[in-house]
């Protein structure tokens, strides 16, 4: 059974590079790594309309936060099969954005912290009543807001496929939405957190994660006999 690892973070804060990087120096450890990326476009018809409805189609779709939050949510559950194969089959499985990521941007469009009711909602939805897999660790990719509004206007303008959505532009949004990532982290929700700077060297966040899987696995063989 591998170590489920989700990274989050801001649009634009660098993740999907930060992902390609570990998982490079994981595979040169000798290390098996599984990735997801949520949301699913082009494979999940639940991540599509949210997608689209984030450029302005389907009504007043995107203006309910719970709406779109179930939308991201069912998603994830069409991918419970997929993510207990990856385990199976890998030392470590990171997500690129996971169920944190819901919590996080529907508290902030709510101007709710993380204590408030709509974190504990998505929680009981995710993890209860949809049976998704809790995280063994979630990594918060702590940019400043300006720096990855930069990054994901530069992506924009290299590729037009990428443009700007109604979460991206809304500045507001994101500076609320860091401060609630900051916060799950600090209560360490739903499972450990690992804070990350803009200059995380890969080579290292490499190792911790490769600790961390040795542990994962020695105590998976105590509790059940099984690596
Ligand atoms: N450490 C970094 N230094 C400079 N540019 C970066 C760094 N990480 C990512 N970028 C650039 O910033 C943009 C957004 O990065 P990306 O990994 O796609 O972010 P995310 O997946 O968090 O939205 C991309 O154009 C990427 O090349
Ligand atoms: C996965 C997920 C994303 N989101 C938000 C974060 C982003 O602003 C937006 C789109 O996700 P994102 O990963 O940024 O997709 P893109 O490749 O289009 O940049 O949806 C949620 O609100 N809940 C979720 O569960």
């Amino acid at each position: 059974m591998g170590t489920l690892i989700a990274l989050e973070g801001l649009d634009g804060a660098g993740k999907r590079t930060l992902v390609g990087a570990v998982v490079a120096r994981l595979a040169e450890r000798g290390l098996t790594v599984g990735t997801l990326d949520f949301p699913r476009y082009g494979r999940s018809v639940h991540a599509d309309l949210a997608s689209e409805a984030l450029k302005g189609a389907h009504g007043d779709l995107a203006d309910s936060v719970h709406a779109m939050a179930v939308m991201f949510a069912l998603d994830r559950s069409g991918a419970v099969g997929e993510l207990s194969a990856l385990l199976a089959g890998h030392d470590l499985v990171i997500l690129d954005r996971y169920v944190a990521s819901n919590a996080a941007y529907g508290a902030a469009r709510l101007h709710q912290a993380a204590d408030g009711e709509f974190v504990g909602w998505v929680a009981n939805l995710e993890f209860e009543r949809l049976g998704l897999p809790r995280p063994d660790l979630q990594l918060y990719l702590d940019v400043p807001v300006a720096l990855a509004a930069q990054r994901a206007r530069g992506r924009e303008s290299a590729d037009a496929s990428r443009s700007l959505d109604a979460y991206e532009r809304d500045r507001g949004l994101q500076e609320r939405t860091g401060e609630v990532y900051r916060e799950l982290a600090v209560k360490d929700w739903i499972s450990p957190w690992w804070v990350l700077t803009p200059d995380t060297d890969p080579v290292t966040l490499a190792e911790n994660l490769a600790l961390l899987s040795d542990d994962t696995a020695r105590r998976d063989e105590k509790e059940h006999g099984t690596p």
